[in-house]
């Protein structure tokens, strides 16, 4: 039994981190998970390519509650599905910003399903509320980040409610996105809360700005108030504004993100490419999470 299912990766337009309500875009690179289940031998193992030594907790637990809800006697006959492996092979560095969780996670859930032949069982908004779920049992995540799973399960731009994991809004975009990635990382399980906190009033703005669908003008709201909640350097805002409306740090950084047209986003690279890391042009991602 095997499966194979590819998520992107997604830019902010608002963090949860202040006020449990966040936005987030789908953008063109993927993670892709293949699952392979087994009836012979007990327990999941998880593998990240070319990183030995990532931590698979999350996307092992993912496979665990996919087995637990569909890999039973019931579904499956007997003998039932009692173990399996799974292993992720991504183009989205890990702890930049860039949804690395959300879209392993998304990635792994889907694949398991598929492995089961299952994908038709739940809906996809309910695969990401899983993908969740194990996010908050290994304790990777501030608030559950459904706004990030959400993006990356379903694409689009997604505005959502985290406490009870909902979606508020969703709407699909076509916009060229200028990602800046520096070669630090910076996990959202370590981002102070109690700053962020402080910044609710901003995140009430700018969740009031999405909701209008004025998205860009949102990011760049998001992006000031969150570089100055988590510490990082605004300059990069800065430099773009000039050239485009949309702009802001991502996640919990220490990636930056800009929207807007190509010949704008050449002119924010130029000036982001003096920066150490990389930059990439890519465009936002309608389809989500798909089977592979
Ligand atoms: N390709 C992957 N395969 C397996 N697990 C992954 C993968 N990418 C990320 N993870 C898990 O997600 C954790 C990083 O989560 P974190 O939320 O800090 O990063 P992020 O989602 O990239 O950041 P942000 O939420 O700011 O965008 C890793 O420690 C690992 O547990
Ligand atoms: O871990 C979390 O809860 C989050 C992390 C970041 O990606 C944020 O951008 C997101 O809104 C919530």
């Amino acid at each position: 039994m095997e499966g194979k299912a590819a998520a992107p990766a997604a830019g902010t337009v608002l963090n949860a981190l202040a006020t449990h309500r966040g936005s987030a875009f789908a953008i063109d690179e993927y993670t892709t998970a293949t699952v392979e289940l087994t009836t012979e031998t007990e327990g999941v193992t998880g593998e990240v390519a070319g990183a030995p030594d990532a931590d698979t907790r999350l996307i092992e637990r993912c496979v665990e509650y996919v087995i637990d809800a569909h890999g039973g006697p019931q579904h499956v006959g007997v003998p039932s599905v009692s173990g399996g492996h799974v292993r992720t092979e991504s183009d989205v560095p890990m702890a930049s910003g860039l949804k690395s969780s959300s879209a392993a996670a998304n990635a792994t859930v889907m694949a398991t399903l598929d492995a089961l032949d299952a994908t038709d069982r739940m809906s996809r908004e309910d695969m990401a509320r899983l993908g969740v779920m194990a996010a908050r049992d290994v304790g990777v995540t501030a608030t559950g980040a459904f706004d990030d799973a959400s993006a990356s399960m379903l694409g689009g731009v997604t505005v959502t409610d985290n406490d009870d994991d909902t979606v508020l809004a969703r709407e699909t975009v076509d916009w060229d996105v200028l990602v800046w990635t520096p070669p630090e990382r910076s996990f959202s399980a370590d981002a102070d809360m109690n700053r962020c906190r402080l910044v609710a009033p901003v995140a009430r703005l700018v969740e009031d700005l999405a909701l209008d669908g004025d998205y860009q003008r949102a990011m760049t709201v998001n992006g000031l108030a969150f570089c100055a909640a988590l510490g990082f350097d605004s300059d990069p805002v800065l430099d773009a504004l000039p050239h485009v409306e949309g702009v802001s740090l991502s996640g919990t950084g220490p990636s930056f993100t800009a929207v807007g047209d190509r010949e704008a986003l050449e002119a924010v690279r130029d000036a982001w490419d003096d920066r150490p890391g990389r930059t990439l042009l890519t465009t936002t991602q309608t389809e989500g999470t798909q089977t592979a």
